[in-house]
């Protein structure tokens, strides 16, 4: 049974600058990979190749076994994806924009309408859910981006920095959700948060430069006596700044 998420040789460069070098790993069912890096590592480059916004300059990406770029319908169908920042339509109301989701993934009248409330029990939006999306406070935003990913159940996340902007307990509840869904999904989140990784990660991968520098369980990147944060910053500053 190949992994859910495969990554082989994956490359982007933009004119003579490679933000994406040569990256290979693979996420499973059950697993929670947390996917670390300083600004600009090339995370989000990742991500967005992985769903179908970036287009590859070299290698391959593959979705529940359909290629992202040869099979991108098929693809985006078993991934529910969060991109960084803001939802687009802003205009639009909470409910609004989930129905809106909920058509174009194929939900037609009551399905429609079930999943839409599942999603906002899960994110807990119900109290906005007739809020013009503009209006909503950064954390808000963010939980509209995540019910949205979730929306048709897919058993491949890709999330950008999930937790960014929740206050303490949204996190804690983001966390949970994440915890409670692992088993039947491979689960890829970016994160600046080392907590995070340790709180939710069954795996963590860091990369800098574009280039993946360590794949490992969090205990199993931990040296001993030294912390996640050490660990970090020995892989990931440049050694005449350490
Ligand atoms: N469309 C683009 N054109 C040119 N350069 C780009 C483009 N998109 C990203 N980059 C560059 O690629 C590098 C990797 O960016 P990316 O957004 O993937 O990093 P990141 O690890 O997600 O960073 P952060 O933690 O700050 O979100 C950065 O130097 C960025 O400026």
């Amino acid at each position: 049974m190949p992994a859910l998420i495969e990554i082989e040789r994956l490359t982007k460069r933009f004119g003579d600058f490679t933000a994406v070098d040569d990256v290979s790993f693979s996420v499973d069912r059950g697993e929670v990979v947390g996917f670390l890096g300083p600004n600009g590592a090339g995370k989000s480059t990742t991500m967005k190749m992985l769903a179908g916004f970036v287009t590859p300059t070299a290698g391959t990406a593959r979705i529940c076994g359909k290629d992202v770029v040869d099979s991108p319908v098929a693809a985006k169908r078993s991934l529910g994806y969060l991109p960084e920042g803001a939802p687009t339509y802003p205009e639009m109301t909470v409910t609004g924009f989930l129905r809106f989701v909920a058509s174009i993934r194929g939900y037609r009248g009551g399905e429609a309408d079930e999943r839409v409330e599942a999603a906002m029990q899960l994110t807990q939006l119900e109290g906005v859910q007739l809020q013009p999306i503009e209006t909503l406070s950064k954390g808000f935003k963010r939980r509209v981006g995540l019910a949205q990913s979730l929306l048709h159940d897919p058993p491949v996340l890709v999330l950008d920095e999930p937790t960014d902007g929740l206050d303490p307990n949204q996190k804690h509840e983001v966390r949970q959700l994440i915890r409670r869904m692992a088993p039947q999904k491979a689960i890829l989140i970016s994160t600046h948060i080392l907590e995070e990784v340790e709180a939710v990660c069954s795996r963590a991968i860091v990369i800098a430069g574009g280039k993946v520098l360590a794949d490992s369980t969090p205990a199993g990147l931990v040296a001993p006596g030294r912390s996640l944060e050490q660990v970090f910053r020995d892989l990931t500053m440049p050694k005449d700044a350490a």
